[in-house]
């Protein structure tokens, strides 16, 4: 099957969507998911040409029904309903403020051809190769590296980089107001197994097949105690059950061109419990252990939602509410992907 038939781009906004005009050479044979945020009563105005599906706050309603206080209001996370109703292999999500970034030869970076390449070879967890990535084209394992390991494991996720405003949080973006990444590093790593990372979900890609249901994006923004760490949730859950289940998680290539930074003042007050639970957060998901019998990524993400509601619940009662979105949004998958493998 082409590859334009197995992906599609799934893009949150509360903006117009001009950005795409510039994508348009890469973008325009995909199929887009746009999750409008906010106002449904709003116009977004997609450019000409694109196809495309809309969806807003009144569809997620409809669609998801009566959990759909599990895919989150005024915050990026109600990006994950694209993954939830997409029907293809892979998804590569982009913010609305993201444009094509140069390499250092002034070329436009093809993101998607280089999301692809990462998702579709191998990822090596186990043992950490010096000169990364060792199925790109000019490199190969180092000498040292065991035989035995050399075919790699399946990659689940590849998550892709910034120029020009990297994604700080609000304290850092306080302090280093005029910062502009222009550093290329031309390099594509694994994560290893047992390393968890903060994964963005401004540039990311994704196999749905493999990996989709742990892509819960949580309970942000509107009604909830805590915004902007959809992206780290995800991340979080996503890598303990791929190292559960012998997937690979890579980062690095391909850069896109981050243009906005959002208000650091305003992400303050939406980030700011995240900011001293992720000290308690990351070290639950450190020592967390999947049991055997969890051997698929709903199996596994439902164990983990019963575990954050044990291990995390002492934090807030926040934590045993979005132990329910986790349960909602494994229901709401398996409704609207009933061929998905349990
Ligand atoms: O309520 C909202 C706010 C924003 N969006 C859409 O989400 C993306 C990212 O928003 P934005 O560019 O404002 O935020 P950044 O700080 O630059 O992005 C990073 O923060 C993240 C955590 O939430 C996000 O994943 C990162 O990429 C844009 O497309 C907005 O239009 C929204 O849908 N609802
Ligand atoms: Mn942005």
């Amino acid at each position: 099957m082409a590859l334009v038939d197995q992906l599609d781009i799934v893009i949150p906004t509360i903006r117009n969507l001009d950005f795409l005009e510039q994508w348009r050479p890469f973008f325009q044979p995909y199929h887009l998911i746009i999750v409008q945020d906010g106002d449904p009563t709003k116009t977004i105005k997609v450019p000409p040409g694109f196809d495309y599906e809309l969806f807003n706050r009144n569809d997620i309603e409809r669609i998801v029904g009566d959990k759909a206080w599990c895919i989150s209001y005024k915050d990026s996370a109600c990006r994950c309903f694209g993954f939830l109703v997409s029907k293809k292999r892979y998804i590569y999500t982009i913010d609305d403020d993201c444009f094509v970034a140069k390499d250092p030869s002034n070329e436009d970076i093809n993101a998607l051809e280089q999301h692809i390449k990462n998702l579709l070879s191998p990822a090596t967890p186990y043992i950490f190769n010096t000169l990364y990535d060792p199925y790109r084209e000019g490199a190969d394992f180092v000498r040292g590296y065991p035989f035995s390991l050399r075919e790699g494991v399946p990659t689940a996720i590849s998550h892709g980089l910034w120029l020009n405003i990297p994604d700080y949080d609000a304290p850092t973006q306080m302090v280093k107001p005029l910062e502009r990444n222009t550093r290329y590093v031309d390099a594509v790593l694994t994560i290893p197994k047992g390393t968890l990372y903060p994964m963005c979900g401004m540039n990311m890609a994704f196999d749905r097949a493999l990996i989709g249901p742990a892509m819960y994006f949580g309970l942000m923004g509107e009604g909830q105690p805590i915004g902007r760490y959809d992206d780290m949730w995800a991340g979080w859950c996503s890598k303990v059950i791929c190292d559960h289940l012998g997937l690979g998680v890579k980062t690095g290539l391909p850069y896109i061109y981050h243009s906005k930074a959002s208000n650091p003042f305003t992400n303050l007050r939406k980030e700011y419990k995240g900011i001293f639970w992720q000290e308690e957060i990351i070290p639950f998901f450190q020592q967390t252990q999947l049991s055997k019998d969890s051997t698929s990524v709903t199996a596994c993400y439902l164990e983990l939602a019963e575990k954050v509601r044990a291990g995390l619940g002492h934090i807030d009662p926040y934590f045993a509410k979005l132990a329910d979105g986790m349960v909602a949004w494994i229901e709401t998958w398996q409704a609207l992907n009933p061929d998905y493998e349990k």
